[in-house]
């Protein structure tokens, strides 16, 4: 059976239809969905007889909370949520001077193999379905009585290897009867997945879009992220002008400053040169999260402060984000290896 949480409003309708109801009632089931019910039985002015038709055919299946871990200093909240399949994903809430910020996960695991990652350890198990991907935000918000202003696909997984039901779910999260956040409000990241840059571009989204950088050549990059074998710099920058064109939005690099591996002084004016010529961009130079599985470490304070006055004289805008949730492995992937391997 279809999971009501799975469909955008436009299908919903068409469902509602295909089973002999009219399709406005897809409106409202939708917005019932969306509301935080648990059961079908909890949308209050469909009749009894629609309920039924509509349990006859469909489920709704939440997922559910199975640990919740919380950074006593910097608040920041981490999740751990159980799917039907008892796969489990994880999600983390963050808390900044302008309200809340949610990075969900798009996939269980991920295949993309980045060697600093601990969320492509186990591979990929799967893809997330857009309502699991959701419910993280509508559950997060019920759990915690908050409402989220901004949300981030950087958690597990790949989204553009998952990019139907990405799509899908930008769509949900932006409807007023969906999740009604703004798409100005939702961020997108990719390790670099080309032809799918170009695909979202299309679409002519006004989502943001960050790239996983992390190194300024070509050589570095394929040693760091076997995606790089597959599409060179040139290309993926080539598919970024195109992003910037079609959309119009500013695109952000992430950058996890790695020690005595991408944070001399020759890549940073590498990484200068190499953005020198792109239009309204931002680089985010992250401190590396360390994971037990590998020996990468993160960069000295004064290698990452060298880094970013390099950029500041090439006039690269950029930022050094502060680090939330060390406490708790925040680093992504972390908390569910841990849990399915104790
Ligand atoms: C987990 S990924 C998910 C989104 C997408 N797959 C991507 O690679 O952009 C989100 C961000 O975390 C970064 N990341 C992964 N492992 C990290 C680590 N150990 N330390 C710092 N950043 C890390 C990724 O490179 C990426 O920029
Ligand atoms: S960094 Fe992103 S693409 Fe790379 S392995 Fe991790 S989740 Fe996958």
């Amino acid at each position: 059976m279809k999971n009501l949480l799975d469909l955008t409003k436009d299908e919903l309708r068409k469902e509602m239809e295909s089973i002999g109801m009219k399709s406005f009632k897809g409106n409202q089931v939708f917005k019932w969905i969306y509301s935080g019910i648990n059961t079908i039985d909890d949308m209050k002015n469909i009749s009894n007889s629609h309920k039924d038709m509509i349990k006859n055919n469909y489920e709704l299946k939440r997922i559910s909370l199975v640990k919740k871990y919380e950074d006593v200093k910097d608040g920041t909240k981490k999740y751990l949520f159980s799917l039907q399949d008892n796969n489990i994903i994880e999600t983390v809430l963050m808390k900044y001077k302008y309200g809340y910020t949610l990075c969900i996960s798009s996939q269980a695991g991920c295949r993309m193999g980045c060697e600093f990652c601990a969320s492509t350890i186990d591979g990929l198990e799967r893809n997330l379905t857009v309502g699991e991907m959701t419910d993280q935000i509508m559950s997060v918000e019920q759990l915690e009585g908050v409402r989220i202003s901004n949300i981030v696909v950087m958690g597990s997984g790949e989204p553009l290897d998952n990019f139907d039901n990405t799509v899908k779910f930008i769509k949900v999260a932006n409807d007023p009867d969906g999740l009604n956040k703004g798409q100005r409000h939702l961020s997108i990241s990719t390790c670099g997945l080309v032809p799918e840059i170009y695909k979202l571009a299309d679409l002519s989204l006004q989502i943001n879009l960050s790239v996983s950088l992390h190194a300024p050549n070509d050589d570095l990059r394929r040693q760091l992220m076997p995606i790089a074998k597959k599409y060179s710099l040139n290309e993926l920058m080539k598919a970024c002008r195109y992003y910037y064109e079609k959309t119009n939005r500013k695109i952000t690099f992430e950058y996890a400053m790695i020690s005595r591996v991408n944070d001399t002084a020759e890549c940073a004016r590498m990484l200068a040169g190499l953005l020198k010529d792109m239009e309204n961009v931002m680089v985010n130079l992250i401190p590396m999260n360390e994971i037990d599985e590998r020996d990468y470490k993160k960069s000295a304070d004064s290698s990452v402060e060298q880094f970013s006055s390099i950029l500041s004289k090439e006039n690269i805008s950029h930022t050094v984000r502060r680090k939330l949730g060390t406490e708790i492995e925040a680093a992504c992937g972390q908390l569910r290896r841990g849990h399915k391997n104790p």
